[in-house]
This record gives C-alpha cells, structure tokens and sequence, in this order.
C-alpha cells in the first residue's frame, strides 16, 4: 500500500516536472519555428521580387528594339533575349518556391503565377510584333500598346509579391519593416521604368507627347516624388549602417537626380517642340543604369533581413537547445533522486516494516542479509538483527522456564519412594471429575492397602518396608493400560483409577487380578528375606459430576473397609453409587 503510493508519488512529481519543462521549453522552440518560417518566407519574398524587377527589366530592351531600325543584327535583339531568358529563370525559381510554401499554394499564388506568364507570352508577342515591323510603319499606338500589354505583366505579378510580403509579416510583424521598405523600392523601380515606358512612343516616332502621356508622366512623377520621401524615411528606420547610407546617396544622386532629370529633358523638349536629345534606345541606355543603386539598396535591404532571420533561427535554436538540455538534465537529476530514494531509504524502510511485523508475529527465522546500503539503513537493520538475537533468547529461556515448571510440577506430584503419583495428583483428577460440567463415561477407582505391613516394618526393618512398597508400585503399574493412572495415596495405601470405567464386574476382575499377581510371588529384600504380601481391595464406580469424587472415594474406601474387615487379601465391591 505504502509502496503504491509512494509509486504513485513518484509519477506525480515526474509529471509536474514534465509540464513545467514544457513550459520552459515550449517558448524557446515557438521562437525557433517563427524564424525558421520567416526565413522561409523571407527566401519566397526575394524570389517574387526579384522575378518582378526582371520581368520589369525586360522592357528595357523591348522599347530599344521597338525604338530601332528592324535590324537582325540589333544588339538590343541580344539583349532582349539575354533579359527574358533571366526573367524566365527568375519565374520558374519563383514557381519552384511558391509549389514549396504550403500556404502560398494554399492563397492560389502558383494560379496568380500562371496568369503572369500567359500574360507574358501575350506582352513578348506584341513586342515581337512591332519590332517586326520597318521602323517607319510602327504607330505611337502599337508602341504604347505593346507597352501597357507588359506593363500588365507586372501588374499581375505585383500582388504574388504583395501576397509573399503580407505573409511575412503575418509571421512575424517585426519583419513589417524590411518587407514595405523592399516592396517600396520595387514601386519605385516600377513607376520610373514605366515614365521611361511613356516616354518610348514619342521617342520612336519623333512626335511630341499627347495630352494623356503628359498626364500620365505627370501623375507617375507625383507618385515617385511621394514614394521617394517615405522611403527615406522608412530606410532610416529600418537599416542605419554606413554601406546603407552610401547607397541612399547614390540613389539620391543616381535615380532621384540623373534619371529623373533625364525624363524632365525628353518632356521639355516634348512640350517646346524641340527634336528629341535622344533616341529609345540611348534614353533607355542612359536611364536604365541609374536604376541599379536603388535595385542594389533594395537587395541589401532582404539579404541582411535574412541574414538577421538566420542568426535569429540559429540563436533560437540554440537557445531551445540549451533548455532542453537544462530540462533533461534536471529531469535526470530528479530521476536519479527519487529512484536513489527509493532504493536507499523506502525500499529498506518497508523491508524493515516487514521484518519487525514478522518479529512481532514471532517470526524469529533468519533473513539474507539486504544489499550493502548507507551507514543509517544497516545500522537500522543491525538493530533488527539484535532484536531478533534476542527475541530468539528470550524464547529459549522461556523454553526452558518451561520445561523446569513442568519438571516441578510432576515433582510435586509424584512420590518419591515409589515414583508413582502422589495424592496431590490424585486430588486433581478428582476435582476434574467433580466438576459440574463434567459429563461422560463412569470413572473406576480401585483402592487397596498392603495387609499387615506394619508387621514388615516392625520385623524386617523400614528399609524392607520400602523395598516392599516399591515392588508392590512396579507390579502394579506394569498392568496399568492406556490412560489408567496409578497413585500411592497414603503409606502402604494405593488407587488405581480409570477414567473409562469398564463396570463394577470388570473393575472387580482387575482388582483380582492385582491381588493375585502380589500373592503370587514374594518380595525378596535386599536383606534376602522373602516376603509374601497380600492386599484387600475395595472397588467403586461413579458417573463424573459434581461431588463425584468424594462419593467414590468414600464408597471405595468403605468398600476397603469391607475387605479388611472380612479378612483381607480379598476385594469388595461397592453398591452401585446414586
Ligand atoms: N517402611 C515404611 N513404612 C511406612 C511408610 N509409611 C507408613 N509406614 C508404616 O505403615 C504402617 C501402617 O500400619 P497400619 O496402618 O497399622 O496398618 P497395617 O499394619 O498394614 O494393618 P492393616 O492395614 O490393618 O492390615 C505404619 O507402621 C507406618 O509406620 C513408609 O513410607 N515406609
């Protein structure tokens, strides 16, 4: 019982220690899969955006060729290829990544994927188509046209970017930061490619702009400007290093400067009606390049969000590793305690418990020693040890206090001249059958005394008295059968008394038989005398009751009397007693 609760016990801290460590645990490894998510996500995020600042790119050559004379040779048709085959790349590594994020699949950004190639197709063969043609016979508004079908490209692809964004953030809004910053760099990448993209037609035609590209140079302009201040907002916020602010400047001086100035120049000459500075292919030229810092800020901007994501995963996960660690080595140690504990104190305590409970039930057999424990637990079964020693003494000096009381007892009653039984014993059988309770078969009693031996005594001397009352016990008790008990009662006077009485006829046959046997053979004394005794018998029978005993004695006695009076060496039978 007491081992089941301890048991029992044991189990319960087990656990409570196994909740708590989850506790301490749990934290740790949450931390480590949100950055490991961030991460993951983080690399989806740079594929989209890298796919769309390539699809983006690829116009760039597109208006180069549409801008020049249809020629095979054109270094533009090279590098329109080269831009494609890169922003094919970029979108199968996009496609690769999006069917590898569960959740992406899951917001239909690989359906939002497949869009943005068809519409791709759509954009390179309007492209195709209008470069095919000699230079005199492309319209402003196939140009324009051509323009806006790749335009929509980005368009498609821009909320998958969005999406791949809004999913980081999700995960861990820390990362809000870096993600608008990246994606604001993006648009603004974007918005200039596309006033570039306005410009093209007028370029490649000669002809000023009409009212709606004015607009809409305008309008893309504005949202440049805008965009331009947040971001310096935003990059001082999110990334404060010395490479970071270079790249500012240069995005300042490059994007915000050359870039922008060169678009007001085409759009001055526009508006006064002047020749163009430049043809599509040397704006696009000129322009492009001053693109790259800020392509360049917005990289560095996800790589080093990575890079802290990396090393946030990793200090997670050493972190987890390190409580783990600390748990499982506490979870030991508490282990190590309680089974320690049961072994070197409960177990030997309820062996002890065992041992005593068994010495109290008087057990006293030898136990194996217990194994080798601390200096308490032998010295506590050490103990045990003595006081079984000594239980086992105490019972045998009882033992012996036994047999000496016994010894004692029989000495008190038994006689010593003839070691018959003596009257005491004699009493004691009588009290028995006078009990009231006593019930059964009738008791015999056969008393008789040796004729004359005052005589022996007076002639043969007392030794010779002795001699004779000894042989007269011997013969006598060798015919006494079963629980029949023989008692000198007096001096030369003897009872034979038997518990199962056999009648007053066989008890008068016994009575004979013992006459006989002592008339028979005379008693010789160690003088040489022989002897020839005789003895009267008087004989009784009682049923067991209260106040048995004395009424047999005295029947029995009375019927002695009788035989002495009548002669003696001869028996009387008693009346049968009421
Ligand atoms: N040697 C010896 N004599 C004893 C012992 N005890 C009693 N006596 C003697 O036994 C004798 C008994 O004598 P009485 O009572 O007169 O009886 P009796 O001589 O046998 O005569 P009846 O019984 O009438 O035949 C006495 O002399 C006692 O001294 C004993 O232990 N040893």
């Amino acid at each position: 019982m007491l081992s089941r609760k301890l048991r029992l016990g044991a189990v319960a801290i087990v656990l409570g220690a196994l909740t708590l460590a989850t506790q301490v645990v749990s934290p740790t490894f949450q931390e480590y899969r949100r950055n490991t998510r961030s991460l993951e996500r983080m690399q989806v995020f740079h594929a989209a955006l890298r796919a769309a600042t390539l699809v983006s790119a690829e116009r760039g050559p597109g208006n180069s060729l549409m801008g020049d004379d249809n020629d095979p040779d054109s270094p533009y048709l090279a590098r329109l290829q080269t831009y494609r085959e890169s922003s094919d790349l970029a979108l199968d590594e996009l496609g690769r990544a999006l069917s590898a994020d569960s959740d992406a699949a899951g917001e239909g950004a690989p359906e939002a994927l497949t869009l943005v190639r068809q519409r791709l197709a759509v954009g390179r063969r309007e492209v195709d188509r209008v470069a095919a043609l000699p230079r005199q016979a492309r319209s402003p508004e196939q140009i324009r046209q051509a323009i806006t079908t790749m335009f929509t490209v980005v368009d498609t692809l821009v909320p998958v970017v969005n999406a791949c964004g809004a999913r980081i953030i999700e995960n861990d809004n820390k990362l809000a930061g870096p993600v608008i910053l990246a994606r604001l760099m993006g648009d603004l990448r974007e918005n200039a490619g596309r006033i570039g993209s306005l410009l093209v037609p007028s370029l490649v035609t000669g002809q000023p702009m009409n009212t709606a590209q004015r607009h809409g140079v305008n309008r893309l302009r504005g949202r440049v400007e805008q965009l331009g201040a947040t971001l310096e907002q935003h990059a001082a916020v999110v990334l404060h290093d010395d490479a970071t602010t270079h790249l500012m400047e240069q995005v300042q001086r490059r994007y915000f400067g050359a870039a922008l100035d060169l678009v007001d120049e085409v759009v001055q000459a526009s508006l006064a009606g002047r020749v163009y500075p430049l043809t599509a292919g040397q704006f696009t030229e000129r322009i492009v390049p001053d693109f790259r810092p800020l392509e360049t800020l917005r990289e560095r901007v996800v790589v080093l969000t990575m890079q802290r994501a990396v090393a946030a995963r990793d200090a997670a996960r050493n972190s987890m590793l390190l409580s783990l660690a600390a748990v499982l080595a506490s979870l030991l140690v508490l282990v190590a305690i309680l089974v320690g504990a049961d072994r070197l104190v409960f177990r030997p305590l309820l062996r002890a418990k065992r041992e005593i409970v068994e010495l109290a039930k008087g057990d006293l057999r030898e136990v194996p020693p217990p194994p080798a424990r601390g200096r308490e637990v032998t010295a506590l079964f050490e103990a045990i040890g003595v006081l079984r020693q000594r239980q086992r003494e105490a019972l045998v000096r009882d033992k012996e206090r036994q047999v000496l009381s016994e010894r004692l007892r029989r000495q008190a009653e038994t006689d010593a001249l003839t070691g018959l039984l003596n009257r005491r014993a004699l009493e004691q059988f009588g009290e028995e059958l006078s009990h009231p309770d006593s019930a059964g078969m009738a008791a015999g009693l056969i008393l008789f005394d040796i004729d004359y031996f005052k005589r022996i005594n007076d002639s043969h001397g007392h030794l010779a008295g002795d001699r004779v009352l000894q042989e007269v016990a011997r013969r006598v008790q060798a015919m006494i059968r079963g629980d029949d008990i023989l008692v000198r009662y007096g001096g030369e006077e003897f009872a034979f008394l038997t518990q199962a009485s056999p009648g007053r006829d066989a008890l008068r046959a016994k009575a004979e038989k013992l006459r006989a046997e002592l008339q028979a053979r005379p008693i010789v004394t160690e003088d040489g005398v022989s002897l020839t005794v005789t003895c009267s018998f008087g004989v009784a029978e009682v049923l067991p009751g209260d106040g048995a005993w004395l009424r047999l004695f005295q029947a029995a006695d009375a019927a002695l009397y009788a035989a002495k009076g009548g002669g003696r060496n001869r028996v009387e039978v008693a009346e049968p007693i009421e």
